[in-house]
């Protein structure tokens, strides 16, 4: 079972070691524009975790609950796959070898599904995932989260989820599933520590049955007395 808390420290050479090399951020507003959302000023709040972890399961229950829409980075690629789109190719291989797809790509899906929603408040399931994304969308939309929902669990149990997953996902085999995992490990725990920095980490135990989990997510949404 592997540690998160060993996880993040060692990830966090690597992080100050591109913050360092000053390469964070190429800000695709070099030119001043402004961002589509910088009229609509959503509140956001970013659902991480491992693959298999249960964001898109906790995340349907924060909607029914709390109001929110929920984004998943993830649907919203494989919708651009299915639309035949000019990026669908790059996309579907990425996808199919577990790496994370350009910031921009997925930025601007992610720009297009909050601008067509009237809602305000919205969940963005499976992004950042690594620190181009994180600094590239806060570059981008000026949005910073109001917090960050970190859904911790054992690889072990993560594995065994997502086999039993059944979705017909490209990525839900064994091998991919290891890849995907390393990327977890390499490039996205070093955003949850980067928010974990800002005092916005909300973590959960997500190791345990959904209903528990759920109880967990509720206190981290409950209105602060
Ligand atoms: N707490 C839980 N206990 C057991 N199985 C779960 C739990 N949460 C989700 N699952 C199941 O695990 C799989 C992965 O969950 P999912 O919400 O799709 O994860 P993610 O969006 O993080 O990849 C799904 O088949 C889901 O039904
Ligand atoms: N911000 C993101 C989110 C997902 N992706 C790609 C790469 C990921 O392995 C796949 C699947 O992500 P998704 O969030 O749907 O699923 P898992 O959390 O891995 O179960 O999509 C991405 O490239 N960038």
């Amino acid at each position: 079972m592997l540690n998160i808390s060993r996880q993040i420290s060692s990830s966090r050479q690597r992080f100050l070691h591109i913050e360092l090399m000053g390469t964070v951020v190429d800000s695709s507003n070099k030119e001043g524009s402004k961002s589509v959302l910088s009229e609509k000023k959503p509140k956001v709040v970013f659902v991480l975790g491992g693959p298999g972890s249960g964001k898109g399961t906790q995340c349907a229950n924060i909607v029914e609950h709390f109001g929110y829409t929920h984004l998943s980075a993830g649907d919203l690629l494989r919708a651009e796959i299915k639309s035949g789109s000019k990026n669908g190719t790059m996309i579907q291989n990425m996808i199919s070898e577990g790496i994370i797809v350009p910031s921009e790509v997925t930025i601007k899906l992610l720009e297009k599904a909050i601008m067509e929603n009237e809602n305000d408040k919205f969940l963005i399931d499976g992004f950042p995932r690594n620190e181009e994304n994180r600094a590239a969308f806060e570059s981008v939309t000026g949005i910073i989260p109001e917090f960050v929902l970190f859904f911790d669990c054992s690889e072990e149990e993560m594995e065994k989820r997502l086999l039993g997953r059944n979705q017909g996902r490209v990525d839900d085999n064994i091998e991919t599933i290891r890849k995907r995992f390393k990327v977890f490990v390499d490039s996205s725990l070093a955003v949850i520590e980067y928010y974990n920095s800002k005092g916005k980490v909300k973590k959960i135990d997500a190791g345990k049955p959904v209903g528990e989990v759920f109880e967990a997510v509720k206190a981290a949404f409950a209105p602060a007395k």
